[in-house]
């Protein structure tokens, strides 16, 4: 991929995880900067992995041709203000937002009708290059920029582009969130192998490790369905069919659904709120 200047306006959980994937992917480290008012979180990524850090939105901002937008929905308006009442010019820069619920349209107002925008949804294992991007592009923006954009978030994970800038709600939805009801489903069962009488780095492994080797059989056989993968370890009458019984009775299906769309929801309700 070619190389830019990138600059990262936020360097907070999500900004850090593409951060981290990034230099580990071996892109130039003195190519990145991550810019944020406090220098904990930019000093701690610029001693790891010898990256920039700064503390002065313009400046970063001048410096770079291609701009990640990584802070908080509820502070997009107020960041990109501050920094366009400062002087600092977006035309035909590359900007990539990887906030949820800020619409290309919204950036497009604060930033200036020439900004490039790139709207992104990824998601922390990005902090292992094993994320997943969403990626939506306005008409406007060039060839060039896309492919880069989509290089880019390729070195820390699985790229899809949508063409439809909602769906990157159910992007939202379906990834971007959805580390979490993963993180949720392991904490729910450490839990209860702690109270079956294992200690906590036991329970830790036992469910971690069920959790990588489902995922290993998923990824390795994309042929087989996830669901004949489920019926490989349900054995008639056994164990994991009572297991099993019980998610239905329960209605697991529908609680999934019905969590997916209230995060993807969230992102439209955003949209109008920031
Ligand atoms: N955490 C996640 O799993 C994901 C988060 N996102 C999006 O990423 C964005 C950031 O979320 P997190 O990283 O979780 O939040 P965070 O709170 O960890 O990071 C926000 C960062 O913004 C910085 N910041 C605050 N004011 C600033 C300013 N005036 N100029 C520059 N930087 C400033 C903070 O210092 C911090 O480094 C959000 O818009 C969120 O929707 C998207 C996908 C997944
Ligand atoms: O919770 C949020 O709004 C962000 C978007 C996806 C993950 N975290």
């Amino acid at each position: 991929m070619l190389h830019k200047k990138i600059t990262f306006i936020g360097a907070g959980n999500m900004a850090g995880s593409i951060i981290s994937g990034l230099a580990k992917s071996g892109y130039p480290a003195d190519l990145i900067c991550a810019c944020a008012p406090s220098a904990n979180n930019t000093q701690k990524l610029a001693d790891q992995f010898s990256i920039q850090a700064s503390q002065d939105n313009v400046t970063a901002v001048d410096w770079a041709e291609v701009i990640v937008l990584g802070v908080k929905p509820q502070m997009m308006a107020d960041v990109c203000q501050a920094m366009v009442d400062q002087g600092a010019d977006f035309s035909n820069k590359l900007v990539i937002s990887i906030a949820a619920g800020i619409s290309v349209q919204r950036l497009q107002s604060l930033l200036g009708e020439k900004a490039q925008i790139i709207r992104t949804m990824p998601n922390t294992p990005s902090l292992l290059q094993k994320g997943m991007t969403g990626l939506f592009a306005s008409e406007q923006v060039s060839e060039e920029y896309k492919t880069f954009a989509g290089d880019l978030m390729s070195a820390v994970g699985e790229t899809v582009w949508v063409k439809e800038e909602s769906m990157i709600n159910s992007v939202i939805a379906a990834s971007g969130s959805s580390p979490a009801y993963f993180f949720l489903f392991m904490e729910a069962m450490q839990t209860k192998a702690i109270e079956m009488g294992f200690d906590p780095e036991q329970a830790r492994l036992l469910v971690s490790q069920a959790a990588l080797g489902s995922i290993e059989m998923v990824k390795q056989n994309p042929d087989i369905s996830i669901g004949k993968l489920r019926e490989n370890v349900t054995s008639k009458e056994g164990s994991t069919a009572k297991a099993l019984d019980t998610f239905n009775e329960l209605q697991l299906t529908e609680i999934v659904a019905k969590a997916m769309q209230a995060a993807s929801d969230r992102g439209e309700e955003m949209e109008k709120l920031f």
